[in-house]
């Protein structure tokens, strides 16, 4: 069974039909989400997490419907994801934002201290943020306020946060954006060593096409809302369609 389905997905923004009727599926591994600017990949991502409600088409999650336009059902459900432009609290801890990631259950100090609203965590949950830093290099850094931090490493706690709760879906919005291939492969390495243990079923979207096609068996490429290609990264930039919405921007070649 598939993670995540979407079957027949449209949005529209006033007039501006932004997705045109997407289907996608994904399981466990790393699936890519390729196209140009503009082409409505985060749109995707933001259907999906139920920030926004398409006009028609449904999303399953482990084979079961989603309510439309319900993050906090979607979170519940095991959804997770990162943003192009990192969205931590920039005062807070390193390890307090991988905290935040994990469900109130986990996070919850039980007791007076919910009666009160103070929110300690478990040691089960600070047990897991250590875990995660530990794996991604970042224990020695737990203490500091995540601002103080280079953007690369903003970009790996924000994928430590996503893992925290153990989901079953994370959606990985650009993240090797504007990093160093240094800080790409501190991110990678133990993503995808995770994401095998855990049977993940990751989605990325990406620009770099040689980190797709090296973390990807399988891309699908949008182009203004429509998928035009779902295949091996090979197949897929070599795909008419897709060379033509790519012309003038540069299109890579990848190695089959
Ligand atoms: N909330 C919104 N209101 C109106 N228009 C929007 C909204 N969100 C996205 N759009 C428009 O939808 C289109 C697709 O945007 P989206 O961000 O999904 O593209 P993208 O493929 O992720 O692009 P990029 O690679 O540049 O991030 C764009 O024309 C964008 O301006």
């Amino acid at each position: 069974m598939n993670a995540l389905e979407l079957s027949g997905i449209a949005v529209r923004f006033g007039g501006n039909e932004v997705l045109k009727g997407v289907d996608l599926a994904i399981g466990p591994g790393f699936t890519g989400l390729i196209g140009p600017n503009g082409a409505g990949k985060t749109t995707v991502f933001n259907v999906v997490t139920g920030y926004v409600r398409p006009v028609a088409g449904s999303v399953r999650i482990a084979g079961e419907p989603i309510p439309s336009a319900r993050p906090a059902v979607v979170a519940r459900r095991g959804v997770r994801r990162t943003f192009q432009t990192p969205r931590l609290v920039a005062e807070l801890s390193v390890e307090a934002n991988v905290l935040a990631g994990l469900d109130a259950e986990l996070t919850r100090g039980g007791g007076l201290a919910d009666f009160l609203g103070i929110s300690r965590k478990s040691r089960a949950a600070r047990e897991r943020a250590r875990e995660l830093l530990d794996a991604f290099g970042l224990a020695d850094r737990a203490a500091e306020p995540v601002g103080n931090l280079p953007l690369g490493s903003q970009k790996i706690v924000e994928v430590a946060r996503a893992l925290a709760p153990q989901p079953r879906v994370v959606l990985l919005d650009e993240p090797a954006a504007g990093l160093s291939a240094a800080d790409v492969d501190r991110m990678v390495a133990p993503l995808a060593e995770i994401g095998e243990r855990d049977e993940l079923s990751i989605l990325i979207i990406e620009h770099d096409l040689e980190l797709v096609s090296r973390l990807c068996p399988r891309v699908a490429a949008l182009h203004f809302g429509r998928i035009l290609a779902d295949g091996t990264p090979a197949e897929v930039v070599a795909h008419p369609d897709v060379v033509k919405a790519y012309l003038g921007a540069g299109v890579a070649t990848v190695d089959s």
